[in-house]
């Protein structure tokens, strides 16, 4: 089911790794992610078919783990690696068009407010990720931080839609996030730039899990 999914998501590109892209997912699985999404992007990006083969051997690593694989942006390469599915922002493909596109695959969609959560909907998207909630520093062109209180607002107005936060959570940070109602947290920077990494995730899992169950969710 969708919102168990979306508990611990990892998103991820080389430009965010400071050791093998590879060896950082394989310690994140051990950790507990429940999905993951590729995300290759950024200044030195890979790009071609170097970015190809680097999507195609995280995928085994996930489908080895039974960890949804998700591309972020690129339809094309979600549709040639047969990939789970592809998470779109506003500024990328439009949502109905790519659900055209992908069928019964995976569709994500980033919103910032309550409106595009409707249209999202409308575009039958699977969940959508919402953010950034707290600043990052993994997103030039990051929209302003929206807080806490759209996640309530959200949730409020729509009390079934599979929702993930994104940017800035923490482990500090993780625990409100899911109180303030999303099904889960989806990061960046606490798992690639944690000392130990399948330490760390296993935490942030711990923390997550203990507060859906208390939420009842
Ligand atoms: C789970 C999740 N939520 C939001 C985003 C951001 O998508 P977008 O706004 O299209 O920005 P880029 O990630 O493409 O830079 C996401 N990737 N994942
Ligand atoms: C991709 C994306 N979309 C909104 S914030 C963000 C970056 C999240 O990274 P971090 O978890 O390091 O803040
Ligand atoms: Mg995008």
């Amino acid at each position: 089911m969708m919102k168990q999914k979306l508990s611990l998501y990892f998103v991820m590109g080389s430009v965010d790794c400071t050791k093998d892209p590879l060896a950082v997912l394989d310690e994140a699985i051990e950790g507990g992610i429940t999905m993951f999404q590729f995300r290759e992007k950024g200044k030195g990006a890979l790009i071609g078919v170097e970015k190809y083969r680097l999507a195609e051997k995280l995928f085994e690593r996930c489908l080895a783990h039974n960890i949804p694989f998700i591309v972020n942006d690129d339809v094309d390469l979600a549709l040639t690696l047969q990939a789970d599915g592809v998470h779109v922002g506003q500024e990328d493909e439009a949502a109905e068009r790519v659900r055209d596109r992908i069928g019964d695959r995976y569709l994500g969609v980033s919103v910032h407010n309550l409106n595009e959560v409707k249209q999202a909907l409308s575009a039958r998207a699977d969940y959508v990720g919402l953010g950034p909630i707290f600043p990052t520093v993994s997103k030039e062109d990051a929209k302003q931080a929206c807080g806490l209180a759209m996640i309530k607002h959200i949730r409020a107005h729509e009390k079934h839609v599979p929702l993930v936060a994104i940017g800035g959570i923490t482990h500090q940070t993780a625990k409100q996030v899911i109180e303030a109602g999303a099904d889960g947290i989806a990061v960046i920077s606490a798992i690639c730039r944690a000392e130990q990494i399948r330490e760390q995730t296993k935490q942030l899992y711990e923390m997550v899990m203990d507060a859906k169950q208390k939420g009842g969710s």
